[in-house]
């Protein structure tokens, strides 16, 4: 059986005649940061929308940690361990950073969504709220607005607020977007920390990201992964330098 946490099998999804991914089977092992990248259009927000359990797919399946989960919703596969971040924020705008971690912390808990006030009385809710802050490094803005956040600060929150659930596996979609170079790299040396907690898949256009953190790069051509190595394998790879990367990588 596969050790992996989670699990892609055959997965396609066609808009009209368009294949935009086209039987994709990929894995997350234990510990490993795995990249998906691809140019422009090539189905990445497909694939992960897919995985996330926003868009179902036409064939193929998903599995966390051994379970199919691909008739589940987005919240159930939340709550089974699995954390998506966006590349567009999904944060609450006016409400204060330890309300939006907190509010995570009541999604994993599977209780509904109004029961916001009690979370603040409720000790164990609040701690996990404040433990994923700390970790991120965001405690002392706990109650400062989320829109009076640097963007990256904002960035930094999103992986809170996914830590809150106490993943299993992360989902991430390029959370260095807009970040800069100095963002970029801090963002960079988080999430390489943060591989031991889960591991992480990660959908990202930064190369130089890419190329620090991933254990092993998956490249998505027109639909189809077309190679799966560790970045030095994929680096020289005759296909993905002629599909993708160029003489440059
Ligand atoms: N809802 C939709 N309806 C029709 N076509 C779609 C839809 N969503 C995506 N597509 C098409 O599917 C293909 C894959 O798109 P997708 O957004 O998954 O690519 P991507 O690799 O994430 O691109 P990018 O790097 O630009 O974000 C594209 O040709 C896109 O135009």
């Amino acid at each position: 059986m596969s050790d992996a946490v989670l699990e892609t099998r055959g997965l396609s999804k066609a808009f009209g005649a368009l294949k935009a991914t086209d039987e994709v089977s990929l894995d997350l092992r234990p510990g490993e940061i795995h990249a998906l990248i691809g140019p422009n259009g090539a189905g990445k927000s497909t694939l992960i929308a897919q995985v996330s359990g926003a868009l179902r797919p036409d064939r193929g399946s998903v599995r966390l940690e051994g379970r199919d989960v691909t008739a589940r919703s987005v919240e159930a596969r939340a709550r089974a361990g699995l954390a998506r971040t966006f590349q567009i924020s999904a944060l609450a705008m006016e409400d204060s950073v330890f309300e939006n971690a907190a509010l995570g912390a009541l999604g994993a808990s599977g209780r509904p969504w109004r029961f916001l006030r009690p979370v603040a009385r409720d000790a164990a809710l609040r701690d996990r709220a404040m433990a994923a802050l700390e970790r991120v490094g965001l405690q002392d803005a706990a109650d400062t607005p989320v829109s009076a956040l640097s963007h990256g600060q904002r960035r930094q929150l999103e992986v809170a607020v996914a830590l809150t659930l106490q993943p299993r596996a992360f989902v991430m979609d390029e959370p260095m977007a807009g970040l800069g170079a100095d963002g970029s790299r801090r963002m960079t040396g988080f999430l390489d920390g943060l591989r031991d907690e889960a591991p992480i898949l990660l959908v990202e256009h930064d190369m130089d990201a890419v190329f620090a953190l991933a254990d092993r790069v998956s490249v998505l051509v027109s639909g189809r992964v077309i190679a799966t190595g560790t970045v030095a394998e994929i680096r020289r790879d005759p296909a993905v330098q002629a599909a993708y990367l160029g003489d440059s990588a």
